[in-house]
């Protein structure tokens, strides 16, 4: 599935990254490397600093300290659109206006993607959710909506994804059948 960012995984890797937030030291002197291709989950008491990390590598913040690196390349002072990574938090915001489609075309056609209608449709058929394409967000469950966010981030084939505990507001059911397909998802479209 060819895409914006057309990579297939990059080494994640994390130099002694701090940050702190005025009085507060959220996070300090953070060491990690995540090879190319692997599932890697954050894992800690509330407040520890996940969702932190997370818009660390996402680029929505910046670090006091350290260097942050992603397929080698430093990335720590670059915005989050030079970036390829693609980030599904909990609170998935769909534009509530526009059709299931449109909502994981949107990124790709103003990146003027010459076949985002395709690829759109194409991630749609990856979380099995094509057949609704026309509908609006609000037509559809929760757990729909969630993977309608899933096409979103995985239509770019970012070369990182970032799951914020997006299975969370999901039932154990449905969280165990979205697991599964995240790992079909990675293994099809590496
Ligand atoms: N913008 C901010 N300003 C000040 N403190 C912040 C800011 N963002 C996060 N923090 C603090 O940094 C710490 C880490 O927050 P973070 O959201 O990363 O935690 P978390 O591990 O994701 O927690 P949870 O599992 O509850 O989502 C918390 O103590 C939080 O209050």
């Amino acid at each position: 599935m060819p895409g914006a960012f057309d990579e297939s995984g990059a080494d994640l890797e994390l130099v002694g990254v701090t940050k702190r937030f005025p009085g507060f030291t959220a996070i300090e002197n953070l060491n990690l490397m995540v090879p190319a291709g692997s599932f890697f989950a954050l894992l800690g008491p509330s407040g520890c600093g996940k969702t932190t990390t997370l818009r660390l590598v996402a680029g929505l913040e910046e670090p006091t300290a350290g260097r942050i690196l992603i397929g080698g390349k430093d990335v720590t002072a670059s915005k989050p659109h030079q970036r390829p990574v693609n980030t599904v938090f909990q609170s998935y915001a769909l534009f509530p206006h526009m059709s299931v489609l449109a909502n994981v075309e949107f990124g790709l056609k103003r990146r003027g993607m010459q076949n985002s209608r395709e690829l759109a449709h194409e991630a749609l058929r990856l979380v099995e959710l094509d057949h609704v394409a026309g509908r609006r967000p609000a037509q559809l469950s929760g757990g729909q909506q969630q993977r309608v966010a899933l096409a979103r981030a995985v239509v770019n084939r970012p070369a990182l994804l970032l799951l914020d505990e997006p299975l969370g507001a999901l039932d154990l059911k449905l969280r165990r059948q979205m697991q599964l397909e995240l790992k079909s998802i990675q293994g099809r479209s590496a």
